[in-house]
């Protein structure tokens, strides 16, 4: 079934398409990952999937309705996690603090200034947030204040603030970036258990061409805002089109 798909979707920023005319299919339970050279419009195209951009022209449609133009905590509520680079933490809230407001975000729509006081009356918030930290092994950390987080860490704790949002489908944005080889194994070990025993749907923007070749089973390759090529990785390993828009490097 297709989860996501995106038709004629385009970003200008002034002179600049930094997102041009891109279709995509994301089938139920895939795991995708979208790769290109730097400025290629990666981010670009998850910000406008994920309502952090409103698109100049084109549609996005998920799980069969039109989610163009709905604001980000609509689309969260809808079922659509990010997973991006420490934006998404309060830095001087506890662990628990921060994966709490993205489990009660999931059920009750935007984050309130009583949320604090209110919480205990939601079943489930707790234990949403334990579920997340103890997926991503952080539940030793749980009063520790997000600022004081190593880097390593920092990084798992964005992973459980996008988990703990009960998504169906996941974007993640270089999740091992700066982390050290362990980190990496067990991050990708995550990534690949969100799909097989949680079901969810991945959507992964990385650069490390390992952890693509070993976990996609298709990628997107996107080049001056265009999607050049898509496809399984010995597809992609051997399109002339994605070594061109790696300057005539091997891409693996
Ligand atoms: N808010 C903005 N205003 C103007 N130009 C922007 C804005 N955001 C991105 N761009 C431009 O759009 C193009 C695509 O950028 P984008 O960040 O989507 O690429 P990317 O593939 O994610 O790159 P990287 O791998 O370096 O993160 C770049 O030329 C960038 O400078």
């Amino acid at each position: 079934m297709t989860l996501l798909k995106t038709r004629n979707l385009t970003k200008d920023f002034g002179g600049l398409t930094a997102v041009e005319e891109v279709d995509i299919d994301v089938q139920q339970e895939e795991l995708i990952s979208v790769i290109g050279p730097n400025g290629a419009g990666k981010s670009t195209l998850i910000n406008l999937i994920t309502g952090m951009l409103a698109p100049t022209d084109g549609d996005i449609v998920y799980d069969g309705t039109s989610i163009t133009g709905l604001d980000p905590h609509e689309i969260t509520q809808l079922g659509v996690g990010r997973s991006f680079q420490t934006a998404s933490i309060f830095p001087e809230l506890s662990v628990r603090d921060n994966v709490d407001i993205a489990s009660f975000a999931s059920r009750h729509g935007e984050f309130s200034v009583n949320f604090f006081r209110r919480q205990e009356r939601y079943d489930g918030v707790s234990q949403r947030t334990m579920d997340a930290l103890e997926a991503v092994d952080l539940v030793e950390e749980v009063d520790t204040v997000a600022n004081s987080l190593p880097y390593g860490d920092k990084r798992r704790l964005e992973v459980a603030i996008g988990l703990a949002t009960d998504p169906d489908l996941i974007f993640m944005d270089e999740p091992t970036a700066g982390m050290s080889p362990a980190e990496t194994n067990m991050t990708t070990d995550l990534i690949e258990d969100m799909r097989t025993d949680w079901g969810i749907t991945v959507v992964l923007v990385e650069h490390d061409m390992d952890i693509v070749f070993e976990v996609s089973d298709r990628i997107f390759v996107m080049n001056r805002g265009s999607l050049i090529a898509s496809g399984s990785p010995d597809d992609i390993r051997g399109n002339p089109d994605v070594q061109a828009a790696y300057l005539g490097g091997d891409v693996a």
